[in-house]
């Protein structure tokens, strides 16, 4: 049966960046991003970015990741789904995901949600202050995902920064490692590296 390894935080606390780390060292895993069950809201753009709310636990089709995950688990390939962070929307193309021992699944909203909690063998809460996380996020959304300064600040008071405070930073109880400040944790990342050789081995 695979493995699951999940990686919780607050947006743009460094999720992807360890992500990223560790797939320099480890090959061997399957990635499974919270963010492509986000449910479309193609409605939302830069001016009315507050209309859909992305930082509440209903914003993600649960359902469908659970079921995928449980996919996985049994060792039988899934469609992931895509998510199109410009348009706000489900991409039309899916992606064959095939089972190996290791999955990493990656999102803010991961250990909120028992369903979701109980299927994760190891929980990690990356943890970074609020302002390092603004900077991150304005400067990522502005460049990646098509936002203006003022739309990127006004989700993060509207939506962003209560949802926080409301469903991700109380989830932390839930963690069995916390990594403070995200990828450039070189300790941190050594120890989930050799769990995760651990499995592979
Ligand atoms: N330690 C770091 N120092 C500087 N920039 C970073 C660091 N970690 C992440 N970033 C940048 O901050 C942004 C958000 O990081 P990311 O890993 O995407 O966060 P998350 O997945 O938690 O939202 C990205 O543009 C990333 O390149
Ligand atoms: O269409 C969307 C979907 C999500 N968001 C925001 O993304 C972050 C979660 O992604 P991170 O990579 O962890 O930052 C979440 O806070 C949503 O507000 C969005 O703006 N638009």
């Amino acid at each position: 049966m695979a493995r699951i390894i999940g990686i919780t935080g607050g947006s743009g606390s460094g999720k992807t960046t360890i992500v990223r780390k560790i797939s320099e060292i480890v090959g061997d895993f399957t990635f499974i991003p919270q963010d492509n069950y986000y449910r479309s809201a193609e409605y939302v753009s830069n001016t009315n970015i507050t209309a859909f709310n992305f930082d509440h636990p209903s914003a993600f089709d649960t359902d469908l990741l659970v079921e995928q995950l449980g996919l996985l688990r049994k060792g039988q390939e899934i469609a992931m789904p895509q998510y199109d962070f410009v348009r706000h929307r489900r991409k039309e193309e899916t992606v064959r995901v095939q089972p190996g021992k290791l999955v990493i699944l990656e999102g803010i909203m991961l250990f909120f949600e028992p369903r979701i909690r109980e299927l994760i063998d190891l929980k990690i809460f990356v943890d970074t202050p609020d302002d390092i996380r603004f900077i991150r996020r304005l400067t990522r959304d502005i460049e990646e995902r098509g936002r203006t300064v003022s739309s990127v600040i006004d989700q993060y008071l509207d939506t962003v920064r209560p949802g926080h405070y409301e469903f991700i930073e109380p989830s932390k109880v839930y963690a069995d490692l916390i990594v403070p400040e995200g990828g450039e944790n070189r300790k941190a990342l050594e120890v989930l590296v050799s769990f995760m050789q651990g499995i592979l081995a």
